[in-house]
């Protein structure tokens, strides 16, 4: 068998670190049994759902026998990786980089790993709807951890420039590993049923086996049904073509690049790209939607020394230029008083308080979450002390306990995240849609208390990374029929102009008077942005 090519090589790796596992977070769970079968307990079947098919983690590497070889210490990081994300609910975000660095992966083997861990989950979908034609029962009657195993192997084989016999032969050794003889040799028939047609080949398969366009579009770039739905409502609804629907949905499947926010006033852009070229080694670009953008083509933002000192921060574009919509657009008369309503963890509200320092405000940055507020806490550090106040409640009393106050408000409100299912590779398995409908009631009556704490002729940025038509527009429109209702007079300021007159390039929909952005048109999050000024 090649499996040891997968690890020294063959897979594109420069030495595959077998035997470092030993230590690895995997050798914590005990007990899982040596031969364990492959099919199982029944459950509904979603792709990477917390508690779908638990109880069956990789098993401890130490108790690994001699007659089975050690699987590839990037493979096996991978797969305890999706085994806690499907297991615990835990964000792959979070849960890999301890993985990484207990399994002591060279740099290489890390970048592998984490390629292997977000592609397989971010296109769980995908590989489910192949798998599901190459084995002879539902999914989810699989064990939790040969299905993960099974995604891991796919993705190499459709998604990696990973030979095919290196990814079969790798993710068989891995399955025998976690889950024993039986399990590594269905992985191995399922496998290589896999790696007998190409991508392009599968996809056409699937387009083919699919109802309807949707659920074909919905299958290919492995989004949730009622998610592509959405997506391609909003896309009506912002004024797009529902055919960039596809676009849009592989956009979320891509990397997003990172992003440095050169804090106002603490680093300049130049300085900070200066600062990032010596400590990463590339060569970073300016940004095309936010004038303080640094966009890195590489390496840790974490060793920028003004990233490590607050002065600037890792924030996407989008959010950078809806920060600067709450901040920049003249009002008239006092402007002091501003107030961040919803801040944790902080990107906003670290380049509203530059902005506040610059120009003699203060900025009240409200979070309800004690553990949030004290994000906000690190990301405000390098801001004069003074200007920002930071306080931890509920931002539905602000309209209550401080009626027309605040000169600005920026209104961020928590949402359901479907504009940024890139940077959470889980993410769109995890959401419902009644998730919609609750968040939307919260974030009506978050904007609600904007606008009544913020003063007349004072302006309020609603803000959402959800491009959802129920988030975005509709709970402005209801918001403001409701506060008109009560006898207020509000404006809705051209948000698409304000955008323009910020953004070295003007987004795409900035001809709107809302304005959403959309990763695969502007290369940010979906931000959405609504400008509203209280006349009365
Ligand atoms: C979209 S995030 C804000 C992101 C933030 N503006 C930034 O740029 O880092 C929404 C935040 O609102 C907080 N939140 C949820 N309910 C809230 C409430 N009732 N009042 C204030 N904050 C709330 C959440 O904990 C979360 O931190």
């Amino acid at each position: 068998m090649a499996g040891r090519a997968g690890g020294s090589g063959q897979d594109g790796r420069a030495g595959g670190r077998r035997g470092q596992q030993r230590g690895h977070a995997a050798s914590q769970r005990r007990g899982q049994g040596r031969e364990r079968g492959h099919g199982n307990e029944g459950g509904r079947h979603h792709p990477a759902r917390p508690g779908a098919q638990r109880g069956r983690g990789p098993r401890d590497v130490g108790a690994s026998p001699r007659s089975l070889p050690d699987p590839d210490a990037a493979r096996l990081a991978a797969l305890e990786a999706l085994t806690r994300v499907r297991e615990d609910g835990a964000y792959a975000n979070l849960v890999l980089p301890p993985i990484l660095s207990a399994a002591r992966l060279d740099r290489r083997d890390a970048g592998f790993a984490t390629a292997l861990t977000y592609g397989a989950l971010r296109l769980a979908g995908r590989y489910d709807a192949i798998l599901a034609l190459c084995v002879d029962r539902p999914l989810e009657r699989l064990d939790g951890v040969v299905l993960d195993a099974l995604r891991l192997g796919a993705h190499q084989l459709l998604g990696m420039r990973v030979p095919a016999h290196a990814a079969v032969s790798a993710t068989v050794e891995l399955a025998a590993h976690a889950a024993g003889r039986g399990a590594s040799s269905f992985v191995n028939a399922v496998l290589r049923k896999v790696s007998a047609k190409d991508l392009d080949a599968w996809l056409a398969e699937l387009r083919g086996a699919a109802p309807d366009e949707l659920a074909a579009v919905a299958a290919i770039e492995s989004h949730p049904v009622w998610i592509a739905k959405a997506l391609r409502q909003a896309l009506v609804v912002g004024g797009r073509d529902p055919n960039e629907l596809e676009d849009l949905l592989r956009a979320d499947n891509a990397d997003p690049e990172v992003v440095l926010c050169a804090r106002p006033g603490l680093v300049e852009t130049e300085r900070l790209a200066a600062e990032a070229r010596r400590a990463v080694g590339d060569e970073p670009r300016p940004g095309d939607i936010s004038p303080c953008a640094v966009v890195l083509t590489g390496g840790d933002p974490g060793r920028v020394p003004a990233v490590r000192d607050s002065r600037a921060g890792v924030e996407d574009e989008g959010s950078q230029l809806v920060a600067l919509m709450a901040s920049e657009p003249a009002i008239a008369g006092r402007d002091e008083r501003w107030l961040d309503m919803c801040a944790g963890p902080g990107g906003k509200a670290a380049l509203l308080g530059a902005r506040a320092a610059q120009r003699g405000a203060r900025l009240v940055a409200n979070e309800v979450t004690p553990h949030r507020a004290r994000l906000v806490e690190a990301a405000v550090r390098a801001i004069p002390d003074g200007v920002v106040e930071i306080r931890c409640g509920d931002g539905r009393q602000f309209g209550r306990d401080e009626p027309g106050r605040y000169d600005r408000v920026l209104v961020d409100v928590p949402c359901t995240g479907l504009g940024s299912l890139r940077r959470r590779p889980e993410a769109r398995w995890r959401r419902d849609p009644k998730d919609v409908t609750e968040l939307a009631a919260l974030q009506r009556e978050l904007l609600l208390s904007a606008l009544a704490t913020v003063r007349r002729g004072g302006l309020v940025a609603y803000v959402t990374c959800s491009p959802h038509a129920l988030e975005t527009g509709l709970v402005v429109k209801d918001a403001l029929s409701r506060a008109m209702r009560g006898g207020m007079s509000i404006e809705t300021l051209h948000a698409g102009d304000a955008a323009t007159r910020i953004a070295p390039r003007p987004p795409a929909g900035s001809d709107r008077a809302q304005l959403q952005l959309w990763p695969h048109l502007d290369g940010t999050d979906a931000m959405f942005c609504a400008l509203l000024r209280r006349d009365r």
